[in-house]
């Protein structure tokens, strides 16, 4: 007997999933036990990319996730609900979930996995994570037997694309923005990627696998790329750094009670492993103990790699249907039952990146200079290049400093009479 699929969604994701499942040859051949029996889209009539008979097609979600003929619900349709509903029901059915729905996972994952482990089902969600990378599996096992120290990644296509293209052809975010979204990169409501909160959603997922709890999504700082300017991006290429937005989970002290988790964009050095990721590109750099450093990379989202993760989690489904153990596999259930403490971004140590505009007046690093030192900042340098019409402008690079004495200078200096204002101010890797 087949394993028979009930497909949530049919646009970018749904296609290449759809289109890798219905060109067998040279894959696994578990993956020729799957039947896709019908699929739920908001518009039944739309011509699709993929050849699928027609009655496979509804407008009735609810009625596929109730179907009892139905063994694996794939939940590609995105948005908080009905999605998060689908997916209750289905496990309450006791069928198993395939998703690539990370704001579901990282807003409901204790309600979903608490429900799943009890219907003695699973909830697999490689793609939620960096498209095609398999990084989620990797994980949850081969990297479980480590202690991990970080977790630093590059998990958004769209801003990567967005950063890269700002920086290789000097274009405004906007005009690059339009062609991530026709690539099918960006999500429906492209906001979540510019604002960092995609980022936000992935790095709560990989910190819990990698941490071993669960993360409150409110603890995670997110800082997106709306801010970010050409001058940035020059001044930093002029200092020897890319600007990239990256997604870190950190553990400051070795007993989980100071693991920062957050995104930003930052400055990373041109020689960092990460500074040469570009394009739709992700990568995710993870340290650990004994492994050492370990780093994935891979094309982040689109119809093809994302379709693969997908379809991963489907072989790995079938693999255990066929299988037919009543035992639950304690590498493919979720494992956490505590929530993470996250320390204050006000707590975080790291360097920064400032640029100043200033009045041209003698003595102005000085006084810079002195304020700094009165909240402990110590400069690494001090760059003072052009002017931006009358205004000089200052970019400072700090040494490691705490996030909340960083600040508190900033407000002092916001105060100067010969400051005029503080354009941007980025953490430095
Ligand atoms: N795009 C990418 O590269 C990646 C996306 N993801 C995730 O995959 C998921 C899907 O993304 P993507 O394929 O880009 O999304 P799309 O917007 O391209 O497709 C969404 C699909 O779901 C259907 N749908 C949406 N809402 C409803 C609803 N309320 N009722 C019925 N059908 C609905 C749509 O139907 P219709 O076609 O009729 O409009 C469409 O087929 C999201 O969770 C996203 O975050 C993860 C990794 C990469
Ligand atoms: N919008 C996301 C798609 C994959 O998760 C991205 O750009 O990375
Ligand atoms: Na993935």
């Amino acid at each position: 007997m087949g394993v028979k699929l009930g497909i949530l969604g049919l646009g970018t994701v749904g296609t290449g999933t759809v289109q890798l499942l219905q060109d067998l040859q040279g894959r696994h051949p578990l993956l020729q036990e799957v039947e896709i029996c019908r699929i739920g889209v908001r518009s039944p009539n739309k011509s699709r990319p993929v050849n699928l008979p027609q009655e496979i097609l509804s407008g009735d979600l609810s009625a596929i996730v109730n179907d009892p003929q139905i063994d694996i619900i794939v939940e590609l349709m995105g948005g908080l609900e009905p999605a998060r509903t689908l997916i209750m029901t289905a496990i309450e059915n006791g069928k198993h979930v395939v998703t690539a729905n990370k704001a579901v996972i990282s807003r409901f994952g204790e309600e979903i996995f608490t429900a799943a482990n009890a219907s003695g089902v699973y909830v697999m969600f490689e793609a939620a994570v960096a498209g095609g990378i398999p990084v989620i599996k990797t994980l949850k096992q081969s990297l479980s037997v480590n202690k991990l120290h970080s977790i630093i990644g590059i998990v958004n296509g769209t801003t990567n694309y967005i950063l890269t293209r700002m920086q290789t052809e000097g274009s405004e975010l906007e005009e690059v923005l339009a062609d991530a979204q026709r690539l099918g990169y960006a999500e429906a409501d492209p906001t979540a990627d510019i604002d960092g909160l995609d980022a936000g959603d992935k790095i709560a997922i990989l910190a819990s696998l990698g941490f071993g709890e669960r993360i409150n999504l409110q603890d995670v700082y997110c800082e997106g790329i709306r801010q970010i300017t050409k001058t940035d991006i020059a001044y930093a290429g002029k200092l020897g750094f890319v600007i990239k937005l990256l997604a870190i989970a950190k553990n400051q002290t070795g007993d989980k009670s100071q693991l920062s988790v957050r995104v930003h964009p930052t400055l990373v050095s041109q020689t960092h492993p990460l500074a040469s990721i570009n394009g739709v590109y992700n990568a995710i750099l993870v340290e650990g103990e004994p492994i050492g450093q370990v780093m994935f990379f891979g094309p982040g989202a689109g119809a093809g790699p994302t379709g693969s993760a997908v379809c991963s989690d489907i072989l790995n489904l079938v693999a255990t249907i066929k299988t037919n153990t009543a035992q639950a596999n304690p590498l493919l259930s979720c494992r956490h039952k505590e929530y993470c403490h996250i320390a204050p971004i006000s707590q975080l140590v790291t360097r920064f990146y400032a640029r100043f505009l200033t009045k041209d007046h003698p003595g102005v690093i000085g006084k810079l200079g002195t304020c700094f030192g009165k909240y402990q900042v110590s400069l690494e340098s001090v760059v003072q290049t052009g002017f931006q019409g009358e205004m000089a402008e200052i970019v400072v690079v700090t040494h490691d400093v705490k996030e909340g004495d960083f600040r508190q200078s900033l407000e002092e200096i916001h105060t100067m009479e010969a400051i005029d204002s503080i354009p941007s101010i980025l953490r430095v890797l």
